[in-house]
C-alpha cells in the first residue's frame, strides 16, 4: 500500500506522569505514516481525492492543544483512533516522541501500528 507520511510534527501539550508535568505545556514530536491509495488522486491530479497531509497536521496539532495524558502511550492510541475514523485512514504507524524527556537521551516514546496493511 502507498502511504502519506509527515515527519517531525512539533506539538504542544499536557503530558506526563509526574506532578511537575500537570501545570506545564512540553512539546511532542509527532511522525506518521498513513496508509493510501496514492493512485486516484494521482490519475487526476486532485486534492479531494488525496489524504490531505496539510489537514492531518493540523488536526493533529489541535488534538495536542486540547489533550491532557499522563502517558505517552495514551496520546499515541487516542491520536490514532482519532486520525484513522475522521480521515478513513486503514492502516498507520504513529511515533511519539518526547525529547529530552530522559538525561543523556535525545528522546524517548513509543511507535504503534494499528489498522491492516
Ligand atoms: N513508557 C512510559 N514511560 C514513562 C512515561 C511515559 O509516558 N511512558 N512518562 C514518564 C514521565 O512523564 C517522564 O517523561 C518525565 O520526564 C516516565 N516514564
Amino acid at each position: 500500500m502507498d502511504t502519506v507520511f509527515i515527519e517531525s510534527l512539533e506539538v504542544d501539550t499536557v503530558i506526563g506522569a509526574y506532578d511537575w508535568e500537570r501545570t506545564i505545556r512540553q512539546n511532542l514530536v509527532v511522525d506518521v505514516h498513513m496508509g493510501w491509495d496514492n493512485r486516484p488522486c494521482a490519475a487526476e491530479d486532485a486534492l479531494h481525492l488525496a489524504l490531505d497531509y496539510a489537514a492531518v497536521s493540523e488536526r493533529i496539532s489541535v488534538f495536542a492543544q486540547s489533550s491532557n495524558f499522563e502517558l505517552v502511550e495514551t496520546f499515541a492510541e487516542r491520536l490514532a483512533g482519532l486520525l484513522m475514523d475522521e480521515f478513513n485512514i486503514p492502516w498507520l504507524r504513529l511515533k511519539i516522541t518526547k525529547p529530552g524527556a530522559v538525561a543523556g537521551a535525545r528522546g524517548v516514546g513509543v511507535e504503534i501500528e494499528r489498522g491492516c496493511r
